[in-house]
């Protein structure tokens, strides 16, 4: 089977690409498998420089092409906020105090006013060609409280209107339809039809 690298430690974004890329015909490594032992520094202040530094990491490391994610959720009642500091908005990567501590900076905001949209960078890198990077994002709505035990990070607070249900509702395979992780993937798809068949 074929493989796909990606320079994450995070096992649910590692979920949602193996919902992405396993009906292209690809298994997904991740770095639990092939440098455990490697701390990538996120010092971008942008999603496509930390998924740039991310992929050009690890791709430099192992000599083969490696794409990386990263991403975040903009809410526009807090000027876009966490957004590239989504990982660490409570401190330490720690979904549960990030989604309560964004819950509390929300009280008092109606719903009309809660929109928000997860933002989505990927960087694929390699040996033989110039890095390239591809966005998607996908809009929503704030909810009230946690619901759905689906996904990771702020999925149980992301309401998606066109569903009428919670990110943490969606099955994998329904979330990557609509996703921003998703979206991007199906732009490498087009811009990259040699290296994602
Ligand atoms: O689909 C998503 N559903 C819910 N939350 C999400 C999603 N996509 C990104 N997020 C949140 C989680 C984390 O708070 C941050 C990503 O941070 P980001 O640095 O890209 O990933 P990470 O540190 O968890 O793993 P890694 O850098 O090893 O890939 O945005
Ligand atoms: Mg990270």
């Amino acid at each position: 089977m074929k493989q796909v690298v990606i320079a994450t430690k995070n096992k649910g974004k590692a979920k949602d690409f193996e919902a992405l890329f396993g009906p292209l015909g690809y298994e997904v490594v991740t770095m639990f498998e092939v440098a455990p032992e490697m701390e990538i520094e996120e010092t971008g202040t942008t999603f496509e420089e930390n998924a740039i530094l991310k992929a050009e990491a690890l791709a430099k490391e192992l000599g083969t092409i490696v794409i990386a994610d990263d991403s975040g959720l903009a809410v526009d009642a807090l000027n876009g906020e966490p957004g590239v500091y989504s990982a660490r908005y409570a401190g330490d990567h720690d979904d549960e105090a990030n989604m309560i501590k964004l819950l509390e900076n929300l009280q008092g905001v109606e719903d009309d006013k809660r929109t928000a949209r997860f933002c989505c960078c990927i960087a694929i890198a390699g040996p033989e060609f110039a890095t390239t990077t591809v966005f998607g994002t996908c809009e929503g709505v704030i909810a009230h409280e946690k619901r759905g035990t689906n996904g990771f990070g702020y999925d149980p607070i992301f309401f998606v209107p066109s569903l009428n249900r919670m990110m943490a509702e969606l099955s994998p395979e329904e979330k990557g339809a609509i996703s921003h992780r998703g979206n991007a993937i199906r732009k490498l798809k087009e811009q990259l039809p040699n290296l994602i068949k």
